[in-house]
């Protein structure tokens, strides 16, 4: 049975990247993605935004949406601060796996929790079975049309406070425009843009940070 290609990405990295490095964990994927086989991993160019957002919130309690292979979830986890914890959502078993062993390799297990299921069962469950309080900081990459009902779900929960931080991978392409017209019209948001490329193309992309207001 041939392999998958999310398979064929973490044994590039397995005997690429330095264990315990995850910049090299995140330089070696992108490597692959870009030379090899393009994969929805978020990429450098929107990473640096990423980055630059989680570096501004500098998250104790962290939430994504979509882990995929676990690129994202090393390129976060890399910058959270001693005791901080970033949990991750993945429902398909296969990428699942896969970003378990990516974030075991990348050396940043300790700070990152991958929670496997379905988005809209795993929000309403943080708060009693995963002790979380609110969120500080909330990465959606998941399916785009998902968006809406979680960022919906995630305040019905109480799972997010003043300040709380939401940064929406994708919202030119694929796209998620119901969302950006959910969070631009509600008066419990503030929206800035981020324009950008598709990971390893040249298609127009963006994200999107909306700050809770309370
Ligand atoms: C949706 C995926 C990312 C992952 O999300 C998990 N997932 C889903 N829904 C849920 C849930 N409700 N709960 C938990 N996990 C969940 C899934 O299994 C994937 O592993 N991301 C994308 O589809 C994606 C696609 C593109 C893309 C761009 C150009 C093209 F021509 C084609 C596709 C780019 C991107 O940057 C993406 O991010
Ligand atoms: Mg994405």
């Amino acid at each position: 049975m041939n392999q998958s290609k999310e398979q064929r990405i973490l044994n590039f990295v397995l005997q690429n990247a330095v264990r315990g490095d995850p910049r090299s964990v995140v330089d070696t994927i992108d490597k692959y993605c870009s030379q090899k086989e393009w994969a929805m991993n978020v990429g450098n160019e929107k990473g640096l935004i990423l980055d630059k957002t989680v570096e501004e919130v500098n998250p104790s309690v962290a939430l994504e949406l979509g882990s995929y292979c676990g690129y994202s979830a090393v390129r976060i986890a890399r910058l959270l601060k001693a005791g901080a914890r970033l949990l991750t959502v993945e429902f398909n078993p296969e990428f699942a796996a896969i970003a378990r062993q990516m974030i075991e390799f990348a050396g940043v297990q300790d700070k990152v929790k991958l929670l496997e299921g379905p988005s809209q069962e795993i929000i309403p469950q943080l708060k009693k079975k995963y002790e979380v309080d609110t969120l500080d900081f909330v990465f959606l990459d998941h399916w785009k049309d998902r968006y809406t009902p979680d960022t919906i779900l995630l305040q019905e929960c109480n799972l997010l406070r003043k300040g709380s931080v939401l940064l929406a991978d994708n919202v030119i392409f694929p796209g998620a425009p119901d969302f950006l017209t959910y969070v631009r019209e509600s008066p419990h948001f503030q929206c800035t843009n981020y324009p950008s490329h598709l990971e390893y193309m040249q298609v127009e992309d963006a994200m999107e940070k909306a700050v809770f207001l309370g």
